[in-house]
């Protein structure tokens, strides 16, 4: 490994289900990337770790660090609470809260407690998320007035007003229309290039992998598996002794 700080450094049990149908996920890996993709299939385990790594679902057993910190520990009983975990999590239906403005919305990332912030909510941190994902202007809207971009920008803003120290991202392109995801994928590329926190996101779609897999992790039946070996190339099989 190089010296780069490991960004995400995870190793985790976790039982779920009932007798008969078990499900048992067994994850460990480290990465220094600052884009990580785990891709997999349905039912692989993907939103059970990106869970676990938020504080929204407690392992059996191992640790998580994120950016150095200590947000999970078994063996020595540290669980930080997801809300102090300072990770941004984007859900893969956006959650955005129907009886919310936008502008109240993304107020909700910097609660503490549940109540819904004011009509009003604002705030610098507000007003530069509104500028940033181009929401100034449907600030003042409801969920159900925006469109599937807007709504995705919203749930983004909310994730990122906190200034969190990652972002986690659930399947962050499969809830919009086809023909607008990679003109989104362009758009969340060019943020992460500017915000440089560390973001890992869980997809089954492989073009997500072609533009954010800075480093992919598969994952199948709960366990990472080992990457393929690259493919030898015609020349190398050629020359390759023949071993007889
Ligand atoms: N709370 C739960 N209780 C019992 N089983 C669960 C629970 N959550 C998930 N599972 C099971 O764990 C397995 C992995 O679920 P998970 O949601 O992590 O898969 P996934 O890879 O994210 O799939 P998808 O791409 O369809 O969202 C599935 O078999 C699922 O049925």
């Amino acid at each position: 490994m190089s010296d780069a700080p490991i960004s995400f450094d995870v190793a985790l049990r976790k039982r779920v289900g009932a007798p008969g149908r078990v499900f048992e996920l067994d994850i460990r890996f480290q990465t220094q990337a600052r884009r990580t993709v785990i891709f997999g299939p349905s039912g692989a385990g993907k939103s059970l770790t990106l869970q676990a790594v938020a504080g929204l679902l407690r392992p059996d057993e191992g640790r998580i660090l994120v950016e150095g910190e200590l947000l999970f520990d078994a063996a020595r009983r540290i669980d930080v609470p997801a809300r102090a975990r300072r990770l941004g999590y984007l859900f893969q239906d956006y959650a955005l809260f129907p009886h919310l403005s936008v502008r109240q919305n993304i107020a909700f990332g910097l609660q503490r407690g549940w109540l819904s912030p004011r009509p009003s909510a604002g705030g610098p941190a507000v007003d530069r998320w509104l500028r940033a994902l181009a929401l100034d202007r449907v600030a003042d809207q409801w969920p159900h007035q925006l469109s599937g971009g807007q709504r995705q920008r919203t749930a983004l803003a909310r994730a990122l007003v906190n200034e969190p120290r990652a972002l986690l991202l659930d399947e962050p392109f499969s809830a919009l229309d086809p023909s607008l995801r990679e003109q989104t994928r362009a758009e969340l590329q060019a943020l992460l290039d500017d915000i440089g926190i560390p973001m890992l996101m869980i997809t089954h779609d492989p073009a997500d992998l072609d533009r954010f897999g800075e480093q992919t992790l598969h994952l199948a039946d709960g366990c990472i598996t080992p990457p393929a070996p690259p493919h030898p190339s015609p020349q190398a099989v050629a020359s390759a002794p023949s071993g007889r």
